[in-house]
């Protein structure tokens, strides 16, 4: 559980007055997350979900939510934030931007089989297909340079065998050029625990688009790929669903092997990060960062294939 920032009854019950969801009942912290507080909230008339943004500049913010709004509103599973009468999808509580957002139904899936995959390899798709032409949409935070300056200011901090990995795939990943891979705005941690199921095996939430940005989208199969597919068999399932929506490019097909390796990279770095550079809070989750070490050493020594 992450909750970094405690909110007391009576300050949220005034921050939901203008939204108009009715009195509110209860709230209590969510059990799950790494990045920002949550909190399920309950009102009069209905659930919510409320989250405090810890570390995100406002403008980048709105398009997070602006995002999501598009998405929802384009038939996708997202949360819709709650606007005040201003038109506004966030303000100021306890010191953070926050906002109020749709509770989607549903639960999350830690085993998913390959009808699973086939299922999220075509929501990533008309995800990215409906968030083209979004005006104004950053670049991804977490992208290229990110990793850089990252990873090389982490080199000291890890043990040589670590610190040696690490430098050579930064100056691996530093010569690869991924411009002429289609580009657009993609999730970038669509990760099993951010995507709810219903009782049907669809997809009924898709969640956290907080380090969404434009990048080539192969970037985001490879993030999904790395955290959902285990096999051969659930791969071929994500990329046949994903390719169903979306066909793959044959410059796709020889980028792939360097993406999986930059996006197993991506995750690695944030996990070290969350280790060496631990943030203070009420209650923080860090995961494991070895678990993303050891997929990028697979990959270094037997890159794959995309399928089909
Ligand atoms: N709109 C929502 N509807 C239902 N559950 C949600 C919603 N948003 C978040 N959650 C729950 O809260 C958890 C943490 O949210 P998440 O956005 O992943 O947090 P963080 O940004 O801190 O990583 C999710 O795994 C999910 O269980
Ligand atoms: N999904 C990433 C980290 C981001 O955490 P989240 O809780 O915000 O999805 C990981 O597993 O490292």
């Amino acid at each position: 559980m992450s909750v970094y920032t405690l909110v007391g009854r009576d300050e949220l019950a005034a921050w939901l007055r203008p939204l108009a969801v009715g009195e509110l009942i209860e709230h209590a912290g969510i059990a799950a997350g790494m990045q920002n507080s949550n909190y399920f909230v309950t009102t009069a008339h209905g659930r919510f979900v409320l989250t405090l943004f810890e570390s995100i500049a406002p403008a980048t913010l709105a398009f997070y939510l602006r995002l999501q709004a598009h998405l929802a509103d384009a038939g996708l599973p997202c949360p819709h934030p709650y606007a005040d009468p201003q038109g506004n999808y966030w303000r100021m509580l306890c010191g953070k931007p926050a906002a109020l957002l749709s509770c989607l139904p549903g639960r999350a899936i830690e085993e998913p089989t390959a009808v699973h995959c086939r299922a999220i390899g075509a929501a990533l798709a008309r995800l990215h297909l409906a968030a083209a032409g979004l005006a104004d949409a950053p670049a991804n935070p977490c992208g290229a340079a990110w990793r850089q300056a990252v990873g090389s200011s982490l080199l000291a901090a890890l043990s040589t065998d670590e610190a040696a990995l690490l430098a050579d795939e930064l100056t691996f990943q530093s010569a690869q050029n991924w411009k002429a891979l289609p580009q657009g705005v993609i999730h970038a941690d669509l990760f099993r625990d951010n995507v709810l199921w219903d009782d049907c095996g669809q997809p009924s939430g898709l969640l956290d688009f907080y380090f969404a940005g434009t990048d080539a989208w192969l970037f985001d199969l490879a993030v999904v790929a790395n955290d959902w597919c285990p096999d051969g068999e659930k791969l071929s399932a994500l990329c046949g669903g994903y390719g169903e929506i979306r066909p793959l490019t044959d410059g796709e097909r020889v980028a792939w092997p360097a993406v999986r390796r930059a996006a197993a990279l991506r995750f690695w770095l944030l996990r070290l990060e969350a280790r060496h550079r631990p943030r203070a809070g009420e209650v923080v989750t860090v995961k494991n960062p070895d678990d993303f070490r050891h997929l990028l050493e697979k990959f270094r020594l037997a890159p794959d294939a995309l399928p089909g």
